[in-house]
């Protein structure tokens, strides 16, 4: 039992402005080069997204569960961080009822560092038994660097380091996190190769950075369920933003924003303002 069953209508119809357009693509004129992006996550009253650094941690309840699967069949994509895979052992498929191989999201893994030891993990199990795609790794080197994932039809889409990384965090994100690449490039890179709309699911790392980076998220779907993690827990805090006169502003806001309660858990839907 995967314990994922079908939204309300109504569910639906909430939904429906914050999903991709039809197409896959944008649909308001701007940059065909990248793809509809949805940030998507489960937080805490107090901001966490897991109970401390490495631990899955489920925030949603059965009915967000749901609305995420229903939310991945949407989507030609679903996107990790290495921190994510290391600590989830995500299986990145839809269990959404009636969902096929077709309307599986193609799982990607941003992992540098090849950090992440694919072998005999969730996903490369759903893709043997054909509820999955065989996931693609982001990063800069030229070659796969697992053999299983190869052997399962797993890709590697070559980014480069973003040059002002070691600088200071082009992602906004502090330098002492290491070299990265930028977020445009692997979006451009994944809409390259036909993704015409993606959801962002996290870790920490990857929700920060983004935030700092509006122009290129469509959508935030948001999860809040009624409990708080304490503190220690994985937060979702983008860096500190100033304006031109140097005074502290907000790093982030959503506007055109709608709630609805899904079971225990609010939901809330946005757009990032530009
Ligand atoms: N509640 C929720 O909805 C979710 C919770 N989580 C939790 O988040 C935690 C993991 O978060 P983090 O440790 O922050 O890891 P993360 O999943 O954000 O991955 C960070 C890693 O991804 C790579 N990376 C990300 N962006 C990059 C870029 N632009 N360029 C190059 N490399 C990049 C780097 O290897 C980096 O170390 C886990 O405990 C997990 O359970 C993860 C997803 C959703
Ligand atoms: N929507 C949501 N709610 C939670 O409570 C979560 N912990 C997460 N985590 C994300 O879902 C991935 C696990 O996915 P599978 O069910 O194994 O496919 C995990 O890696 C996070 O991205 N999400």
């Amino acid at each position: 039992m995967s314990g994922v069953s079908e939204l309300s209508e109504s569910d639906k119809v909430f939904l429906k402005a914050f999903l991709p357009p039809k197409s896959g693509t944008r649909s308001d004129g701007r940059d065909p080069g990248l793809p509809f992006v949805t940030l998507t996550y489960a937080s805490s009253l107090d901001g966490m997204i897991s109970l401390s650094p490495g631990v899955r941690t489920t925030l949603s309840g059965p009915e967000t569960k749901s609305m995420t699967h229903y939310l991945r069949m949407h989507h030609d994509a679903i996107l990790v961080g290495a921190g994510t895979a290391i600590a989830d052992d995500p299986g990145l498929n839809s269990r959404y009822p009636g969902a096929t191989l077709d309307t599986q999201p193609q799982p990607v893994i941003v992992d540098l560092r090849a950090r992440w030891d694919v072998s005999g993990k969730n996903v490369l199990r759903l893709t043997s038994g054909r509820q999955g795609k065989a996931p693609w790794i982001i990063s800069n080197l030229d070659v796969l660097p697992n053999q299983a994932l190869s052997d399962a039809g797993g890709s590697l889409v070559h980014v480069e380091f973003d040059s002002t990384s070691e600088a200071g965090g082009g992602l906004g994100v502090p330098h002492t996190q290491g070299q990265q690449c930028s977020w445009s490039s692997i979006l451009r890179s994944l809409r390259k190769r036909g993704i015409g709309s993606i959801m962002i699911e996290g870790g920490a790392r990857v929700i920060n950075s983004l935030l700092a980076e509006p122009m290129l998220v469509d959508s935030v779907i948001v999860t809040i369920a009624p409990t708080w993690l304490g503190v220690g827990g994985v937060a979702v805090a983008p860096s500190p933003k100033f304006d031109d006169a140097g005074q502290r502003v907000n790093s982030a806001r959503l506007e055109h924003t709608v709630w609805r309660q899904f079971g225990a858990d609010a939901v809330l839907c946005g757009r990032p303002m530009r």
